[in-house]
This record gives structure tokens, sequence and C-alpha cells, in this order.
């Protein structure tokens, strides 16, 4: 007999799987002991029960190590708890590099790891030989070594996670499909499901969607965009292989392979450079463990490589040959978090094949973040509010993940493009920087140039760890903002505008800053959460009395409107999204005055147009709202050009910039010439997890305006003081460089990572900037200290600042 549907509950999961699991799991422990969990079919049947279960901790960035840490440990208990068998053995792993740039990576993970306390050793070829005799290690650069990484058995890890949540309460139901999401006032209200062809409704204030490859379309039913799409994941599975003793989970990313033993048989499992995408028209109803047909073709090349790599392959047999889906999206990072459509709907799925081990730490951050209303620590790389509203078209979704799959083990190179899915969205400037010899990078499905190759110089990225191959361009963009006057396009930049009678209030409610200003002024401001963490930063422009113009980074456009809506009570205020309706031509250097005298009548001196100021100006023939401002530490304009004169207005700042020498530079000279002037970046240097304050912000805070959100813990923190603060550091040797994620060593101890980094031309060296933890708010105790950064293994000394190396006067920008 079925269990009985209950009529309401605190939270409703859909989707059986290990994420769905973890989920229910997790906010039973925290109390929510009403939580029902309903799986269409059978627990684990979509996808878990086909996963390998390895459980790897070394990941490309500082969360994703702390998550995959949090579910080693968990899985490591989970057997004790719930008395269910989890087949979890910490066997270790090792990872091979086959190439110099791979140990970069490799070894840069491993520094990483470290900083997190994971217990990994680089071990040399003959070390991996005595602990994996039969793998051929004649070419083996490098290795890694995680002794307390594992593998487990996946559908009893799930098992013991609904077993868990249901010794705390929850109800966890088979059979029960769920046809409609219901919504109230802007929030979710209850879920409509069937069971035995009979419809049910439950009351919830809260919904998960888990439905793994069945993400997206259990998403667009409430008009929620979830951007995945499944692809064939391929391994075999030998015969018991004579005197196979136990073994550590072994990775060949260079040859895309991983192996794991299991009861004397080896799985080889693959992450080819092309995937086959899968479910194309939408999956099967009666889909229960089902498996894909075979395709021996598209393995062997894979199978060749791996009998090369471990010999004993040749003869062992092969018992299984398994083809099962996976979900993928377009970043190859998951989805967690709330929906920003639809309050109450949160999103846990799109796991990229490594669903057992994120689905522990994942299920955990999911809880706490419904629990406390807001995430335990910055998850924004897994924010459902990085997916594009285009990214759930079906043709856009099934070319990207062809590249996504492979791209697990690809070399994670710094500054690595997406190959597939290209040019969906481009600036009205795009074939004019094209035929400019402009290189193209994208974030949020927009076209940037990143850079701009010299005639006759190819066109393409050569990815490294080391210098790559636009470094001098780079440089010359660089040198010519500092020197002369470049122009980006940064039409990229979310443009929201608010207005209404109460869009003062409304924005002095959100923003930290003073926004009770002149018309015409542009405050640099942030919005922060109760926590004092930074949600946004952003400038803001009052247009008129009741009109404000927001911009954002393009990257986190979504999740800046989802704040906005969300904290929108009663005020009389419209919020619309203004992106695609100007674009933005920074003209940046000491002699962009000049330019602008050269295309434009209006007056562009320090009295008439002071910083911090927005005016209308003429520009050849066309019109442009001026911004004095600056992302680059330099005297400019960023001019916001509706898009139907954009190209016009361009061509008269190229005319005229002719004879002084204006170049055109790319995304990469915006964050070299941003880093030498420590000017902070969203994601990488604040987040939701950063104190304003510690982020080195507070001339931007102004607590004296009256209340905003986050003003109680500005006010708490003055008081007792800061606990880090955000430092600037360059390397002094010119050579190695700076990404992001190296640990930064004070005194010999390693104390936190680098968040982000660039090259600084002008200041001859790589520039990073990082947390330090300090005691006490003098500079003497932050910078009476010895700093080195580690990269890959090695260290090197840095000089250390708080105040930006570059015109820490600010001289420059007001010249
Ligand atoms: N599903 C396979 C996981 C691969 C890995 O952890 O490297």
């Amino acid at each position: 007999m079925s269990k009985p549907i209950p009529t309401k509950a605190r939270a409703v999961i859909i989707g059986g799987g290990v994420s769905g699991c973890s989920v229910a799991y997790h906010l039973a422990k925290l109390g929510w002991t009403d939580v029902v969990l309903l799986e269409r079919k059978q627990l684990t049947s979509g996808t878990t029960w086909h996963a390998a279960g390895l459980i790897g901790q070394l990941r490309a960035s500082q969360n994703m190590t702390r998550l995959a840490k949090y579910s080693a440990d968990l899985y490591t208990k989970l057997e004790a708890e719930t008395g269910i068998g989890t087949g979890m053995r910490q066997c270790g792993s090792i990872t091979v590099a086959l190439t110099e740039e791979r140990k970069q990576e490799i070894y840069r993970q491993a520094s990483l790891a470290r900083a997190f306390d994971v217990d990994v050793r680089e071990i040399s070829p003959d070390e991996v030989k005595a602990m994996y005799p039969h793998l051929n290690v004649s070419d083996v650069v490098a290795a890694v070594h995680l002794p307390l990484d594992g593998q487990c058995d996946p559908a009893n890890i799930a098992m013991a996670l609904a077993k868990g949540a249901r010794q705390n309460g929850a109800t966890i139901l088979e059979g029960v499909k769920v046809t409609a999401v219901h919504k109230k006032d802007g929030r979710v209200s209850g879920v409509t499901c069937e069971q035995n062809g009979e419809a049910f409704t439950i009351e919830t204030e809260n919904v998960v969607n888990a439905a793994g490859m069945w993400g997206r379309e259990l998403g667009l039913m409430s008009g929620v965009t979830v951007p995945l799409h499944a692809c064939e994941h391929f391994y075999i599975v030998t015969e018991p292989v004579a005197g196979l003793q136990r073994l550590p989970v072994l990775r060949v990313p260079d040859e895309c392979t991983y192996y794991k033993e299991d009861a004397g048989k080896m799985l080889v499992g693959a992450f080819e450079l092309k995937a086959k995408p899968w479910g194309m028209d939408g999956i099967r109803e009666d889909f229960c463990f089902d498996q894909l047909p075979e395709d021996f073709d598209h393995f062997a090349p894979i199978l060749e490589k791996a009998v090369g790599r471990m010999p004993m392959l040749e003869t062992a047999g092969i018992h299984t040959f398994f083809n099962g889906p996976e979900s993928f999206t377009p970043d190859d990072r998951y989805y967690l978090g709330e929906a920003p459509e639809l309050k109450g709907y949160w999103v846990a799925a799109g796991y990229n094949s490594i669903g057992i081990v994120s689905s522990g730490g994942a299920g955990m951050a999911l809880a706490q973040w419904m629990n406390d209303g807001e995430p335990p620590f910055d998850l924004w790389e897994v924010d459902i509010r990085r997916a594009q509203p285009f990214q759930k078209n079906r043709t856009y979704l099934k070319e990207r993940v062809t590249e996504t799959l492979g791209l697990l083990y690809a070399d994670h190179f710094p500054y690595r493009q997406m190959a597939t899915a290209r040019g969906v969205r481009r600036t009205p400037l795009h074939e004019h920087l094209k035929a400019r010899g402009a290189v193209f990078g994208e974030v949020a499905g927009w076209e940037r140039a990143n850079w701009f190759a010299k005639e006759g110089q190819e066109r393409e990225y050569r990815y490294s760890w080391k210098r790559q191959n636009w470094f001098d361009n780079q440089r010359n963009e660089h040198l010519a903002i500092r020197g002369g006057v470049g122009l980006i396009d940064m039409t990229s930049f979310g443009k929201i505008r608010v207005e209404g009678r109460d869009a003062l209030v409304f924005l002095q409610k959100l923003c930290a800053n003073q926004l009770d200003v002149a018309t015409g002024r542009i405050v640099y401001t942030q919005m922060l959460n109760a926590r004092g963490g930074i949600e946004s930063d952003l400038t803001v422009t009052r247009l008129s009395e009741t009109a404000f113009l927001l911009v954002v980074p393009g990257a986190t456009l979504q999740r800046d409107l989802a704040w906005l809506r969300k904290h929108l009570a009663d005020e009389f205020v419209v919020i619309t999204d203004m992106t695609a309706s100007e674009s933005v031509l920074c003209v940046m250097g000491p002699k962009a005055r000049d330019l602008m005298r050269q295309v434009s009548p209006n007056d562009f001196s320090n009295a008439a147009h002071p910083f911090g100021m927005a005016r209308e100006i003429e520009v050849g023939m066309g019109l442009a709202r001026a911004h004095r401002v600056t992302y680059v530490g330099e005297l400019g304009w960023e001019l916001y050009v509706s898009t139907d004169q954009t190209a016009h207005v361009f061509e008269a700042l190229e005319e005229a910039g002719a004879d002084i020498g204006l170049k055109l530079c790319g995304i990469h000279t915006l964050d070299s010439c941003r880093i030498e002037k420590a000017f902070r970046h969203f994601g990488h240097d604040i987040t939701d997890e950063d104190h304003v304050l510690e982020a080195g912000l507070g001339f931007a805070v102004k607590t004296g305006k009256g209340d905003f959100i986050g003003r109680d813990a500005v006010l708490k923190r003055q008081d007792k003081g800061l606990s880090r603060r955000l430092v600037q550091f360059r390397l002094t040797d010119p050579e190695p460089l700076l990404f992001h994620n190296e640990a930064v060593v004070r005194d010999g101890r390693i104390v936190g990572t680098i968040t982000s980094g660039n090259y600084g031309h002008h200041l001859g060296g790589a520039v990073g900037l990082g947390y330090v933890p300090c005691k006490e708010e003098s500079e003497a105790d932050v910078l009476g200290s010895a700093y080195e950064i580690e990269i890959a293994g090695t260290r090197v000394k840095a000089e250390a600042s708080l105040a930006p190396m570059y015109d820490p006067k600010a001289e420059r920008v007001r010249a």
C-alpha cells in the first residue's frame, strides 16, 4: 500500500537522486521535520544509480574544495549513523600529469587544497608506480596523491541520506510525479502531484528542483530557467582481473580517463572532448534505471589510450559496456540557490558528472541557505542566478554541452574560453571590432573583445599557465591607457532603471552610500546583506528626481535584478532591465579629454564636467550620456549611447582618435589596469561573504544617512574591529603570474588565497588581491609581516599594500 501524501509541508523536494536525498537529509537535520521528497519512479533511478562514485577533493576553486571536503567527511560517517553500507572507502586518489602545463594545474590545485586542510602531496612518477604497479608511467611528468579521497557506492550513499532524513522526520515517497508547482503573490504556494493516477495537492512555500536531467523541463513549468541538458556518459567494467589488489582512484585527465578498482574489476570512464547530447526531445515517461545503447566507435579512441596506459586491460575482457545519461550545464558548474524568477523555488541540479562528490556539500549549503535566507558562504560560482534567460534554448544547450562534458578533465587554463555555442549576444560594434583584430571572450552570453591582435597575428588564444600569446598585446593596450587614450567596448554592463515616486527611498534602503544627491551625480556603492556582506557592487546615477540608472557587471545582472525585486515592499517603483538599449564606450587615459574635445562641442573641463557626474553630450552627429567615472584608474568617460547610434559614435571617436593615437583595448586590459588600482571585482574580491569594511570599501558606506540593509552589521564591525583585510600584493619577481586562488603565505604560514590577479604592466609584476587576518585595524599589524604567494608549490616574495599601489591619491582620475 502507498504511503499517504501529506497535505502540507515546509518544503517539497522534487527528485530522489543523491542531490534531493542530501537536501532532505540536511533540512531534516536543521529541524525541518515536515519535509517531503517526491520521486517520480524509484530513488536513484535517474542518474545516481550508475554514477562511478568517485570522491575527489582536488577542485579548481576554494569553495568547491570546501564542499567536496565536506562530502568526503560526511560520507565517511554516514554508514555508522544510518546503518546502511555506503561502500565508502578512503582508498586515496592519484592524478597524473603528462605535460608540464598539466603539472602546473595540478600543483596549483594542490596548493589550494592545502590551504583548506585537505591532505595532499606531490609525488614522483616512481612513487606513482609503487602505488599503482599496473600503470605505464614512462611519460608521467608529475602527480599528486590525496590519501583521504575515496570511492563509494552512489546508490547506497543516496539511500543512507534518505534514511538519515527519515530518521529526522522527513517523508520520502516514491512513485509520485509532480505535475504542477503553484504560485501565489510571487512565491511558491504548493505542488500538485500524481500517484497511481490520483492527484494530490501539498501546500508548501518551498520547492526544491533536484530533478537532475529533468530539471530544465520542471523549471519551465514554473517559468524558472534551469539551463541543463543530458549527455551520454560512457564507462567500461572489466572482468575480474586475477591478483588485482585494492588501488587508489586514478585520473589521467590528459587522456580524458579515470580508473576505479572495485571488487577485483577495473572501471574505466571517460570525459571525451566531444560529447553526445541525449534526450533532445524529452525523456521517455517510463525512464527508470535505464541505460543507453552502446557506442563502441565513440569509446574506442579512449579505450585505446587506456590500454596503452594500463596494458593489463588488453587481456582483461570487458564485462560491461555502460552508457548512461547525466546532466551538463553551459559552464560546467552546477546550480544551487533560489531561482530569481520565483520566491521559494530552490534548485540543486546540473552536476556535470560529479554529483556524488558534490551533493553532500551542496545539500548542506542549500539547506542552510533555505533555513537562514542566505548562503552559509560565498556560492556565487554555482548560484542559479548566474543563469541567463536565453540559456534555456535547447539548440544552444545541445551545442554547448558537447563541450562541457569534456571540460571536466580538460586543462583549466586561465582565460580559457568556450569554443561552442558562441555569438548569441553581440554588441552593435561586434563587426567593427572584429575587423580591427578583436579576439573575443564570452561572459553571460555576451561576446566581448578581450584583446586585439596585431596585423598578421593569429586571432586565437594559445593557452598556457605561463604568459599567453596575447601578453604583449595586453601590455601595449595597458600602456596606451596609462599614457595616452584607449577605447573599450563595455556594452555588456547590466543597466537597470529604477524609477517612480519612491525610487530614492527604495534605493536608500538597499544601498550603503548616500544617494540623495543632485541630478547627474554618479555614486559608487554596494548593496549589502544583513551581515554587512556585499550582494552587489554598482554605480547609481541619478537621472532625475524620480529616476536612477544602476550599472552592474554583465555577469551579475540577473542576481542584481532579483535582489532588487526581492526587497521591493510597498514602494511605488518600476524596475526595468535596460541593458540592450544602450552601449557603453569607455574612453580612458590622460588624453581622453583631448579626444572628447575633438568629437564634441561640449565642455569637458573639470569645472564643467567634474569626476562623478553624468552629462548629455553631442558626439559626432549623435548623442551620448557621458559618465565621468573609471574602472581603470585614469581620466576618462564612459559614454552611454543608444544602440542605434553606437556605430556612428564609435566611428566619430575612431576618426578623431587617429591623430592622438587612440588604441582599441580589450577586457583583459581593463582587468590589468583595475588590479593595479586595487579596484575590487565582484565575485572574486568581494562577495556576499565579505564584509564591506574588511573589503576596504568603508569610504562608500554612509551610516549617517539613515537606515539601510546592512547598517547594523557595519556599526557592529566598526565597534568590534576588523578580523581581516583585503590587501594588494605585487610579486617582486616580474616573471611569475597570478590568476586567482594562489595561496597567500604570511610569515611562512598559509593564511588565505588570492581572490583575483593579473599582470601590472605599469607596476612591473603580477598583482593580486587577497584577504589576510588581522588582530587590529592598524596598518602595521597587516603590513608588518613577510608575504609570499605560493604558485604551484613554489613560494614567491610579494610586497603588500593597503592603499592602491597605482595612483594611491587618485590624482590621475581627477586630473
Ligand atoms: N562521474 C565520474 C567522476 C569523475 C571524477 O570524479 O573525476
